[in-house]
């Protein structure tokens, strides 16, 4: 008998090619030895976020069994399950998040573990209108604020956080309202642009960077994420490299095209830092939800404050002092509290983060 030929099956590939197939970590149930893996070598695997100081935090904020709290900033939920353990299945929890892909991913999970509504409520929302919470369901023995952004978010292309993986240049907290990052870019005039890379990164090229984009966003509009990194390494291509890296890279072309590339990354690091805080309005909600914070707490209450980068730690700092001196806070934080080596070790995302806290008068 002839033997029939068979078709041999088209081979996909070694590596996969979406996102959601590159990652096992993505889906920790199934694969929970490749997450330990990563979190081993100190990364955070996709689709997760680890949460930092969580000790920290805990101390400063003191829970009791039967108290009433909010988490401004559910991310993950890493800081809300650790805040519910701490109650004991007695008192309550609020959860907010402007997010409303990643919240709803973290609701599912933080029910699996058993809270049920009657001890743990999620809420959709900014978290400059804590009064208008505080108002409804408040005042708050204890309240946490664990600014910025998840690692979900920035792992996720489709989201444009980042430089290092291509994808729309959106950088929206909440994909569903407001302007992307794209179209700020499309209309905002080289002054504007040089002045909010500055203000919200200490972006040294800025004046370069907003000359660049500006002249050249006609012929080459800046849509995806790979553009906007592009345009940078243009704008970045003739300037001076600095003294100190210029020194050690010496005669060597090679040596100067790798500390150009440095330069280059290091600038598109915060250029998409500045724009995040420009279209999320993330200076203007911040300095909102602290004049707000005392009248959402309770007398007593507490209040702990994680940022990551200075423009974020001198609101929260100055905040504290002001309110401190008119005596609605009996005490605040003195300096900052900063994650141990051991953590930022484990944890490479926890290098720049601060604490800090304060506690409400009792009258
Ligand atoms: C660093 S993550 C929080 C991580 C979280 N503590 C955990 O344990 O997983 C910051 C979160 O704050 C949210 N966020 C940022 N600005 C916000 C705002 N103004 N109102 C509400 N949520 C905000 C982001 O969407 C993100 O999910």
């Amino acid at each position: 008998m002839e033997q029939q030929h068979k078709r041999r099956i088209h081979y996909s590939g070694k590596y996969p090619r979406r996102f959601e197939e590159k990652y096992k970590e993505l889906n920790p149930e199934k694969y929970g030895d490749e997450v330990a893996h990563v979190i081993a070598k100190g990364n955070t695997p996709a689709g997760m976020h680890i949460p930092i100081m969580v000790d920290e935090i805990l101390e400063v904020l003191a829970i009791k069994p039967g108290e009433r709290g909010f988490d401004a900033t559910l991310g993950y939920g890493g800081h809300t399950s650790a805040m519910l353990e701490k109650l004991e299945g007695k008192g309550h929890l609020i959860s907010g998040d402007i997010d409303p892909i990643e919240s709803k991913k973290t609701e599912a999970r933080i029910r699996a573990k058993g809270f049920s509504e009657a001890i743990w409520e999620l809420r959709n929302m900014n978290f400059c209108q804590i009064d208008e919470l505080a108002r409804e369901v408040g005042p708050f023995d204890f309240i946490l604020a664990d600014l910025g952004v998840s690692s979900m978010q920035i792992d996720n292309p489709e989201r444009g956080f980042t430089y290092k993986s291509e994808g729309p240049l959106d950088l929206r907290l909440n994909p569903e309202a407001g302007i992307t990052a794209a179209e700020r870019l499309r209309d905002i005039d080289e002054y504007e642009l040089e002045g909010l890379l500055q203000e919200n990164a200490d972006e040294p090229y800025a004046a370069e960077i907003a000359r660049y984009i500006v002249k050249t966003r006609r012929r080459r509009p800046i849509k995806t994420t790979k553009d906007l990194h592009e345009a940078i390494g243009q704008a970045l291509s003739k300037v001076k490299l600095p003294r100190e890296m210029a020194e050690r890279a010496g005669y060597s072309t090679k040596k100067q095209a790798l500390a150009r590339a440095e330069l280059i990354k290091k600038s598109s690091a915060r250029v998409f830092q500045a724009l995040r805080i420009d279209i999320n309005h993330e200076y203007e909600v911040l300095y909102e939800f602290m004049e707000k914070l005392p009248d959402a707490l309770a007398p007593g209450g507490r209040a702990a404050i994680l940022t990551f980068h200075s423009g974020e730690d001198r609101i929260v700092k100055k905040a504290f002092k002001a309110f401190h001196q008119q005596g609605i806070y009996a005490d605040i934080a003195q300096d900052v509290i900063r994650p141990t080596r051991e953590e930022c070790y484990r944890n490479s995302r926890a290098h720049s983060t601060k604490l800090r806290w304060a506690v409400k008068s009792e009258e």
